[in-house]
């Protein structure tokens, strides 16, 4: 029987690091409108433009007031309140909602990624299939790296103190995860549940499956794929649109 695959959105969250400071976000980002259709919808959207995705599930948060008007007349596409406390619980709910048999694939992309290009939607899926293995978009690092150091004495002018330069980090060989992150259903849910009992913090997919000594592909995403996290992204992601 021929595998399925189908996407997961993730869209649990409430944006807190989008918000301006002592400003709460009138509603969770995700359903913050971007050139006048909710972000949600528009990672919607971007998923259901690739034939080969057969279903986009989207996962919220209990009690979500927003997700059935955002979603309004999208074809091959359902919602459910399974949203958990952690992105991780939010994909695993979602996953164990779907009904999957252990070799379809599951596809998990961001609500926060709206400007996701079908040229690199597709290199991902492409990748994948043809080497029968998980993987996920990703860009190398580009700049150099610095990991800050411990935090010291605060400046006596009160403020923020800037932090200090523990050490800069050797750029080769590094990249940046995006998503959407592709894996057989079956592994990807054995390792977020073995992440959970094991109280691992798990900030992707492709991490939970990295500790059962997975090595996921790394496939070259795209700079329009960035997570919409900080106040400004807004307005550059409407550049984008
Ligand atoms: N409990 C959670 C937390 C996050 N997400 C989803 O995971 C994606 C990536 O998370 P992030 O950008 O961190 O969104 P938020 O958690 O909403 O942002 P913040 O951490 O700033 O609060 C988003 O689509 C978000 O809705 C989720 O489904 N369930
Ligand atoms: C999955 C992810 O988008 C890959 O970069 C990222 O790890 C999500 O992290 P967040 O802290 O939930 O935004």
């Amino acid at each position: 029987m021929e595998k399925k695959l189908i996407a997961i959105v993730p869209a649990a969250g409430i944006g807190a690091r989008a918000a301006g400071p002592g400003a709460p976000l009138p509603l969770p980002k995700q359903y913050r409108p971007l050139k006048g259709e909710p972000m949600l919808r528009r990672a919607v959207k971007a998923l259901l433009g690739e034939p080969r995705i057969g279903q986009v599930r989207v996962a919220v948060a209990p009690g979500d007031a927003w997700v059935e008007a955002a979603l309004s007349g999208l074809s091959r596409t359902v919602w459910s309140a399974c949203g958990g406390p952690s992105r991780a619980d939010t994909v695993r709910a979602a996953i164990e909602d779907a009904g999957l048999g252990p070799g379809d694939w599951v596809l998990v992309h961001d609500a926060a990624r709206p400007g996701l290009p079908a040229e690199a939607l597709a290199r991902l899926i492409d990748q994948c299939l043809a080497l029968d293995a998980g993987g996920l978009l990703a860009l190398p690092v580009a700049d150099t790296v610095k990991r800050a150091a411990a935090a010291g004495p605060q400046a006596a002018s009160g403020g923020a103190a800037a932090p200090r330069v523990g050490e800069s980090v050797p750029r080769d060989g590094l990249w940046l995860a995006q998503t959407p992150q592709m894996f057989p259903a079956g592994p990807l849910l054995d390792a977020l549940r073995r992440a959970a009992a094991e109280s691992a913090e798990i900030t992707d997919e492709a991490s939970a499956l990295e500790r059962l000594g997975v090595r996921p592909l790394l496939v070259p995403g795209s700079a329009r794929n960035f997570k919409v996290t900080w106040p400004e992204d807004f307005d550059l992601m409407e550049k984008w649109l």
